[in-house]
């Protein structure tokens, strides 16, 4: 079923069948229309667009991968396609119909990636990086920058996937994999893997029960997808071993040690911490002092010293020691997983030019998660504030969130109108007041987050000066975190301060009824989230113990797990991202992200957890800016339900409001009544004067300066007889609306 063709936004029969929209505004040649993905035999649908002209393809997300395609071999330089969408929304399955469609629409000959193995590579990657949330069973907790390298002739020759900012915490979410694992494997692996002797009866806080019965169907599916990315057993072995010593390490748990002297904590079941220790190939006692050594037995630092010390070593007790120390497990399998799989993808074919598909954990608000269909804001807000509020990691991931959609602000309604203003040539399209308004950019919302501090104050007025001081939200944490006397209050405080009411900015932030809650309006205030600070300025910083876990993981016994830790690093680099090895711009793009994470300031507060977001999401607009200003596509996917809605209708308030904060109609109506296509006069008059019966057309004619070339490429606009109205011929450039297409 597709949406009509011109149309912009068409939303045809969006009930019962399907119940989300990928859509892609393509700068380069077209605005895809709104539709439904209908899963139609995807071979067949994929048939559909191989070779179609850009202006016959069906509204599909399978046409932004064709057309995408196509401009990246048009123009032999790198091309993006970025997913935008809220949590649950189907960013991560739209990227793998793109990957999908690339894969078996230009194989390689004799190329070992294949669909099949893309699949299994997101299959693998997507269970042991995903999280059931209230929006979404298996909601993605990392960023993922797959790269598809084509060779000269445009056929799939290499692929990797970074990983960005994993958070993978075992002890927040229960994580896929581990209960895949636990009520997935059979009798033999469960007994080499001491399953045989936990304690059932004991809750566990890695692990949830729910859903058992599909997890040895998972579990399998899982270990072919592993077979097919050639990942030995051995390798799948070492894996499950450091999986299941989380899994005991939960059971096994912390309580508070006899010693007489100072806080010490030890953990309370003798028996899983053993178990657990066997699994990694450690001593007992050595797991014990890289899980419990730093927690501090000094009793607190002076409140009033403000000097800078780093500071999350305070008031850790034994049970958060143990998360730390999890997650910093977790997060290495992780990282073996991202090395495993980019081995499995990567090969030495030259490639000439990649497309680069960005997908991450969509814009979350678990006020929407409890709605019922339009229930005014104003109550679902008061409602929402009886909740508790969202932790520092939903902040960093609404955050990219933010700048993604600054992106797309900037490539489809900033771009456009500069480059209008320009060429001299005036739009009357009546949305100049709309455009400039502060409350439809997403600028503000970013600066309040990242603003930098400024260390050169060149001052008129107090005022300037307090526009100095004034920093982003995520260094105002940073610099809490810092300080032996701070503390969430404090930080709240200040931010609080510099932001909320009576500020400009009061519009962005309010403070909420409780303590320690605060709202900050997302996405145009479309999607506001309730945020409780309670613990941030403790998480805001690296935790010691978290490190530890890669010291025993490459000093492990057990030789594979030894082996794989040491390689999984040498393969990736730095812990919050992995690349493939092998292909040279994969590793050139991977390396411009690590140069951005390892210099400079970003260098300095590289145990910032909250900078370190900011840091990462530079990188990643860095590596799309070097695609160039058309070289951005991308595919917003809309939510058409909340889980909680009752029968298939569409939640149409829901719908508006992501129109509104994408700003698709903004973006819909500047294409409609603007002039999408642009060319140089040289280029124009190059291409099409043989098509130009007039003198003009003359060779030589080309080659007089830029006044010349206006005037011959009006003579030939006149000559070619176009729509007047489809075409405005600026200083530089010619600008249009479905022309150059039309001529050729
Ligand atoms: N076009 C579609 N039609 C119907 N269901 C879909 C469609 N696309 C995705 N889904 C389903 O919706 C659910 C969420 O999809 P997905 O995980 O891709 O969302 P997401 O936007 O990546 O979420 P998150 O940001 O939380 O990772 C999945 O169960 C998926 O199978």
């Amino acid at each position: 079923m597709w949406g009509s063709q011109r149309a912009p936004f068409t939303i045809r029969g969006g009930s019962a069948a399907r119940p989300r929209w990928p859509c892609a505004p393509d700068q380069d040649t077209s605005l895809s229309d709104f539709c439904n993905v209908v899963n139609l035999w995807p071979q067949k649908v994929a048939a559909m667009f191989r070779g179609c002209r850009a202006d016959d393809m069906p509204p599909h997300v399978f046409a932004a991968a064709q057309s995408t395609h196509r401009c990246m071999l048009a123009s032999r330089r790198d091309r993006a396609i970025v997913f935008l969408g809220r949590s649950g929304s189907g960013k991560t399955s739209a990227m793998r119909h793109c990957v999908w469609y690339l894969a078996s629409a230009y194989p390689a000959q004799g190329s070992k990636l294949t669909p099949e193995r893309l699949d299994a590579a997101f299959d693998v990657l997507h269970l042991f990086g995903s999280t059931r949330t209230s929006s979404n069973k298996h909601a993605s907790r990392f960023v993922s920058l797959t790269s598809l390298d084509f060779d000269g002739g445009g056929a799939l020759a290499a692929a990797s996937v970074q990983i960005l900012l994993p958070d993978l915490r075992p002890g927040q979410a229960p994580l896929r994999a581990l209960h895949t694992l636990y009520h997935g494997c059979d009798g033999r692996l469960r007994r080499e893997l001491l399953f045989d002797q936990s304690p059932i009866n004991t809750p566990n806080p890695f692990m949830s029960s729910t859903e058992k019965a599909d997890a040895p169907a998972e579990f399998s599916a899982l270990k072919q997808a592993l077979q097919l990315l050639a990942v030995t057993e051995n390798e799948q072995m070492a894996i499950w071993k450091i999986m299941a010593a989380i899994c005991h390490l939960g059971w096994a748990g912390a309580v508070k040690a006899n010693t007489g002297s100072g806080i010490k904590y030890q953990f309370a079941s003798a028996g899983c911490w053993q178990r657990a220790a066997r699994l990694l190939g450690v001593p007992t006692e050595e797991l014990a002092r890289a899980v419990f050594v730093t927690v501090p037995t000094s009793p607190q630092p002076n409140a009033n010293l403000r000097t800078p010390s780093p500071s999350n070593e305070r008031e850790m007790s034994g049970t958060e020691a143990v998360d730390a120390f999890v997650t910093g497990l977790y997060n290495e399998t992780f990282n073996i997983i991202a090395a495993l799989v980019n081995r499995s993808l990567s090969t030495s074919a030259r490639t000439s030019a990649s497309i680069l598909l960005l997908d991450s954990p969509g814009a979350d608000n678990p006020m929407c998660a409890g709605q019922q269909s339009g229930a005014p804001l104003s109550k679902l807000l008061s409602n929402y504030l009886q909740q508790s509020g969202a932790p520092l990691s939903k902040l960093l991931s609404n955050y990219l969130q933010e700048r993604l959609q600054a992106m797309f602000h900037e490539a489809l309604l900033v771009a456009p109108r500069e480059r209008y203003a320009q060429e001299g040539i005036t739009l009357d399209d009546g949305a100049e007041e709309d455009w400039l308004s502060e409350t439809v950019n997403p600028g503000p919302m970013v600066e309040l987050l990242d603003k930098a501090p400024q260390n050169t104050i060149v001052r008129s007025s107090q005022a300037d000066l307090r526009e100095c001081d004034r920093r982003g939200l995520l260094w105002l944490l940073d610099e809490e975190s810092m300080y032996p006397g701070s503390s969430d209050d404090t930080f709240l405080e200040r931010v609080m301060s510099q932001y909320a009411a009576p500020q400009h900015t009061h519009y962005l932030i309010k403070k909420a009824p409780h303590a320690r809650q605060f709202v900050l309006q997302h996405l145009q205030g479309t999607n506001p989230v309730l945020y409780d600070v309670t613990g941030w300025v403790k998480a805001s910083r690296e935790n010691p113990v978290t490190k530890k876990s890669l010291t025993l993981l490459q000093e492990s016994q057990n030789e594979e797990i030894g082996r794989l830790s040491s390689w999984a690093r040498g393969a990736c680099g730095v812990s919050a991202w992995s690349a493939a090895v092998g292909d040279a711009s994969t590793l050139r793009r991977a390396s411009s992200i690590r140069r951005t994470l390892t210099s400079g300031t970003a260098g300095m507060k590289r145990r910032s957890t909250a900078l370190q977001a900011k840091f990462v999401a530079d990188g990643i607009v860095d590596t799309l800016r070097r695609c160039g200003a058309a070289g951005v596509h991308f595919v917003c996917c809309l939510l058409t339900n909340q889980p909680t809605d009752v029968g298939d209708d569409v939640n149409v308030p829901l719908l508006r409001s992501q129109f509104r904060g994408f700003q698709l109609l903004d973006a819909a109506r500047l294409y409609k009544q603007g002039f999408p296509e642009h060319m140089p006069l040289s280029e124009f008059a190059r291409r099409y004067r043989l098509l130009a019966t007039s003198e003009s057309s003359d060779s030589d004619t080309v080659q007089q300066p830029a006044l010349s070339d206006r005037q011959v490429v009006d003579d030939m606009l006149l000559t070619l007889d176009l729509d007047v109205t489809s075409y405005r011929l600026g200083l530089t450039q010619v600008i249009a609306i479905d022309v150059f297409k039309n001529i050729q």
